[in-house]
């Protein structure tokens, strides 16, 4: 069994997350598991941009950049959030080295397709995977800011989930797990809220069409469609409220929503 797997964090959760979810990285850790973790920050941005007066608006799920935008998303998500997790794991006992996606060139973007409503927001070209694996050969968890740069050094904020997706496809990992604020993704059935315990492709786009999936969930689940495209095999959304989440969510833990292929 392949023991990698790639977790995305979302800053909806994560000043929120509890040292036995930290705690739970520790154990998966001594036990040989593999760990990569991409993060978000999207709130924390957000609220230091207003704090700095500069204006910020989203077009579809997006952060409009602008190069003043950029530098505020770099020294937050690469500074500010990435510090803040690799402090939680070390308090933890969990041995992990933060990195942004400019670091070593891990992450490769161009500009997405609507750049010129957005500005430098970025889609993921290239991962390098040397770098990773070599972080996870000495024995650190990775942490990794999702910014991208070009060939020509351009800098990209990159939504957190397109990021930790294609991290896990250019990586080849079995399993995805997204850590959010929401138990999984939940439909409403005979009038009540339920969380599906795993979800095709086909349902996806069908709720994205009725409106029942909408805002942050959307590039989670593009994301997870993309990469169970290739080698990863399923993509699991939970809540970073459940105790001991990620080794419930890599064995058979019946938690939160699975996304397999059809
Ligand atoms: N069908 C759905 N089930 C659960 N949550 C949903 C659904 N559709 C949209 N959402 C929203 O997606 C949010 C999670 O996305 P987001 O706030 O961007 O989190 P993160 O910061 O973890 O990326 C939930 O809090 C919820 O408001
Ligand atoms: C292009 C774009 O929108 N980038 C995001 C990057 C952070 C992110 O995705 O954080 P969450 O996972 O917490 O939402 C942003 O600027 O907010």
């Amino acid at each position: 069994m392949d023991q990698r797997f790639v977790m995305k964090c979302g800053g909806s959760t994560l000043a929120a997350l509890p040292d036995s979810f930290f705690a739970d990285l520790r154990g998966l850790q001594e036990n040989g598991v593999k760990p990569v973790i991409v993060h978000g920050g999207g709130p924390a941005i957000s609220e230091t941009l207003a704090k700095l007066g500069i204006e910020s608006e989203f077009v579809n799920g997006l952060r409009k950049t602008s190069d003043e935008v950029l530098d505020v998303v770099e020294m937050v998500l690469a500074g500010r959030i990435n510090k803040e997790i690799v402090r939680r794991m070390l308090q933890n006992g969990a041995k992990s080295l933060g990195l942004s996606g400019v670091d070593g060139r891990l992450i490769t973007a161009k500009p997405v397709a609507n750049a010129s409503e957005v500005g430098f927001v970025g889609d993921v070209t290239e991962v390098n995977a040397a770098v990773i694996e070599g972080v996870m050969a000495m024995g650190y968890i990775p942490v990794i800011a999702p910014i991208g740069i070009d060939e020509a050094g351009q800098r990209y904020n990159i939504n957190a989930d397109t990021a930790a997706g294609a991290v896990a496809s250019h990586l080849g990992v079995e399993r995805m797990i997204v850590v959010t604020d929401v138990p999984g993704i939940m439909k409403t059935v005979d009038g009540e809220k339920r969380v599906l315990s795993s979800i095709s492709v086909a349902e996806i786009e069908a709720m994205i069409a009725s409106g029942e999936i909408y805002g942050g969930m959307i590039p989670k689940v593009r994301a997870a469609i993309q990469c169970i495209q290739g080698d990863v095999r399923e993509v699991v959304i939970v809540s970073g409220d459940e105790p001991n989440v990620l080794s419930k969510a890599i064995g058979d833990g019946g938690i939160g929503t699975r996304i397999v292929r059809d």
